[in-house]
């Protein structure tokens, strides 16, 4: 249930939750049902991702990045966590964060705020007062209600579409079943063969009483001819005769020779009352047709039919960043067909523009291409890379260059992009523009400029980074693994021939590292109550069940010492969803694979990651300790001692996931713990990495490597984690050997002494002898 808060008080939402799809700000705060119009809040980011409130009323905080949508969330919330002057939702900094201060009024405002409304707007002329921004920028008016599910009472405003459905009907009108009711009492026809030609003619006269003459005297009539049939029918139809050959068994998802389904061909008709019927009857949204693979989302985008768009959301829940075969969204289809008002709802309705194609490209490329200055904006106000190339190399600035579209040009300019980037053709953008056009001109006198200031400050172009994979675990982790570079020429890490295979799971080269996994050997519990109460089985093998509601490590798990945990498994008769299962539910957050300066590849976080999460499990092959010591590269074995004495490892050279890449930090961010799944052979925990602390979008991820490997390793390297608390430095083992000598010197020395000494008190002894 969604809580609006008002000056610090809960209000609970009264209305009915409308999706199954729960949602939350932040990964901080438990999952909320919700109704239409706080899930739309959620979209805008209205709820605060401290405590996952609805900013509704009082102080708090707005980022005013993206103008339109200001996100909220409250300045406590975020001190509490940590994270003082950034935007939580979008990272905007501190220039872009305002104190809203809404006085609501209870009477009034609190009906509002019942019925899951936002009073802002409302009556939001003199309501929002914000600081060093208009009022006006508070995002677009937005329609009281409407219900996706039922009835199909649809009235949405968007800016000036204003979508109305409350005068449709779900099915044919009354004149269409008096129609059809009438043909049903007619006389049967004498036996007669089913003739598809004529079948279809009478189909495509709406002749309804014929139809169901045909369909209903016993006569065979094939799917395929009233697939036909129905497909034919759509232009011209009534929905009455459509009502007629789906009830008849026609299939309402096939495909016609384009591969276009009766919903794409509805939407490219634009018949509202068509696409409602259709979405009501279970209509697939996600069928693509064969051309592109296009699906019909794809399609009202590029018509630019936001009705439809909203249609296919609200009654389809058709996903707003849905990619077809050539790996564009909506909104990209939207930008190439300068559908700026489609565009713009798109993103209001969460439209990602970051989203890379096939090609490489964004939606920004697509806007350049187009010469779609409004949408461009759009995207580089969500913070699109303005350097972001495609596989050919292209920027946005060479695409706008080469099609000559001079404001799009300007704008990207203006937001840093570089001019002195090569394409893989080795052309710089005034080098794809044609001789005295605008955009050659404006990029001739912009590069003699920067340039000449370049050289004078001595300022190194920037160093780009490049996208080497989208995806190294090729869709089996939940999360894509992005390798990016910014930092060398070295190429994907998987790349031959020093490249590793990516699984996700442990794997076996031999047959001396067989686990025990027979049913037998493996303790359950019999929780009905998803293992929230202290007497869960499995959690009372591990002591008590570690994990929080939330996924993360309870704060009294000792990390220092960790216990090994146990989570349900299999053979446990709670749910699949129970409290005690967090690392056979894979990966949760955004992490990416990057060239570090002096450590390699290594690991970071996209996304905040909070205290005791589960970030990723150490994968590779199992091997003994004897097939270990006979490897060559030692740098990705990890030990699994146990105290029984086997000494297992996991080499992850040639088998690894993405936590092959998580170098040595002096000061680290993550743990190794033990845990079990599907098995209790002890010999064989799985190594799960979770996180000591609140980690932030972009830190590096490390942990401890130990004396161990740094007593062998120093002689081959140093650490270069760059901590001032760095225990494994060139500087300290120099500092360390000065010392030794020092110590072996003054060791001496003293030694020397002593055998003064004893000289000395051989000497006094012999005085006083
Ligand atoms: C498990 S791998 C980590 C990923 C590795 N950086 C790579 O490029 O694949 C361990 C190796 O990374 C490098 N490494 C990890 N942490 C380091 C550190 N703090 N300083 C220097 N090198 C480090 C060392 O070469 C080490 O043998």
């Amino acid at each position: 249930m969604a809580v609006d808060n008002v000056s610090g008080k809960p209000f609970g939402c009264n209305e009915l939750i409308s999706s199954h799809e729960m949602m939350r700000p932040s990964n901080k705060v438990p999952v909320i049902g919700l109704c239409n119009e706080h899930r739309e809040r959620m979209i805008r980011h209205e709820c605060c991702p401290g405590c996952g409130t609805f900013c509704s009323g009082g102080k708090f905080l707005v980022c005013i990045k993206n103008d339109n949508f200001p996100h909220r969330f409250h300045r406590d919330c975020m001190v509490l966590s940590g994270q003082m002057s950034n935007c939580p939702h979008c990272g905007g900094d501190s220039t872009s964060v305002k104190e809203v201060n809404l006085v609501p009024n209870m009477d009034k405002d609190l009906l509002l705020i019942l019925a899951g409304r936002d009073p802002a707007k409302t009556k939001r002329k003199n309501y929002l007062q914000i600081r060093g921004c208009k009022s006006a920028r508070m995002g677009y008016a937005k329609g009281s209600q409407y219900n996706p599910d039922f009835p199909p009472g649809v009235s949405v405003k968007f800016g000036r579409l204003d979508i109305s459905t409350s005068t449709l009907m779900l099915g044919p009108q009354r004149d269409g079943l008096e129609e059809l009711l009438q043909a049903l009492q007619q006389e049967p026809l004498q036996k007669v063969r089913f003739q598809a030609k004529n079948f279809l003619q009478f189909v495509q006269q709406n002749n309804i009483s014929k139809m169901i003459q045909m369909l209903t005297d016993g006569l065979e009539a094939r799917i395929d001819t009233l697939n036909k049939a129905l497909h034919e029918a759509l232009p011209t139809c009534q929905l009455s005769t459509i009502h007629v050959l789906l009830e008849s068994g026609a299939d309402i998802n096939s495909r016609d020779e384009e591969g276009n389904t009766p919903l794409i061909k509805a939407i490219l008709l634009k018949n509202k009352e068509l696409i409602i019927y259709l979405l009501f009857n279970k209509a697939d949204v996600t069928v693509k047709d064969d051309d592109m693979g296009m699906t019909c989302f794809h399609h009202a985008a590029k018509e630019g039919y936001i009705e439809g768009c909203h249609l296919l959301m609200s009654y389809g829940r058709a996903k707003v960043n849905t990619v077809d075969d050539g790996g564009w969204t909506p909104i990209v289809w939207a930008a190439e067909h300068k559908q700026t008002e489609t565009a713009r709802y798109l993103l209001f309705y969460g439209a990602n523009v970051k989203i890379i194609d096939n090609e490489g490209n964004t939606c920004l490329q697509w806007a350049a291409l187009s010469g779609n200055l409004e949408i461009l904006k759009m995207c580089l106000d969500c913070n699109s890379d303005v350097n972001h190339y495609n596989t050919h190399g292209d920027t946005a600035l060479h695409i706008a260059s080469r099609q000559n579209n001079y404001n799009c040009l300007t704008a990207l300019l203006a937001h840093g992009a570089d001019c002195n980037l090569k394409n893989r053709d080795g052309h710089l953008p005034i080098d794809c523009a044609q001789e005295k056009t605008l955009t050659w001109m404006s990029l001739k006198i912009h590069m003699c400029i920067r340039n000449a200031c370049l050289i004078r400050r001595e300022i190194l172009p920037y160093n780009r980074e490049r996208v080497l994979c989208k995806d190294m675990s090729r869709g089996y982790d939940k999360m894509p693994i992005v390798c990016v570079n910014a930092h060398d020429d070295a190429p994907c890490p998987t790349d031959p021939p020093n490249g590793f295979h990516y699984v996700t799971e442990n794997v076996h080269t031999s047959q001396d590292t067989r686990i025990n996994a027979v049913i037998s050997g493996i303790q359950s519990c019999q929780c009905k109550d998803n293992c929230s109460t202290p007497d869960c089985t499995c959690g009372l093998i591990s002591e008590q069940c570690w994990y929080a509601s939330d996924g993360t490590l309870v704060p009294e798990f000792d990390i220092l010492e960790p216990p090994l945990v146990f989570e349900c498994n299999k053979m446990c008769s709670c749910s699949r969803n129970c409290k005690n299962r967090v690392v056979q539910n894979g990966i949760r957050y955004r992490l990416q694979i990057y060239r570090t300066q002096g450590m390699g590849w290594g690991l970071r976080a996209l996304e905040t990651i909070p205290r005791g999460a589960f970030v990723c499990e150490y994968v590779g092959e199992l091997l003994t300790d004897d097939e270990a010591d006979q490897r060559e590269d030692d740098s990705y074995l990890f030990d699994l001692e146990n105290k029984e004495g086997e000494i297992y490892c996991i080499d992850a050279r040639n088998y690894g996931n993405v936590s092959r890449f998580i170098n040595h930090l002096c000061e680290p961010n993550l743990v190794p713990i033990r845990v079990f799944v599907g098995h209790h052979d002890i010999r064989f925990p799985i190594l799960a990495y979770f996180t000591t602390r609140v980690i932030q979008a972009d830190e590096e991820l490390g942990f401890d490597y130990g004396d161990r490997f740094w007593d062998v390793k120093c002689r081959q390297f140093t650490c270069q984690c760059g901590s001032p608390l760095c225990k494994y430095s060139a500087e300290v083992y120099r500092k360390k050997a000065e010392f030794e000598t020092q110590q072996k010197e003054t060791g001496n020395a003293s030694e020397d002494v002593t055998k003064e000494g004893d000289d000395v008190t051989t000497t006094n002894n012999d005085v006083t002898n």
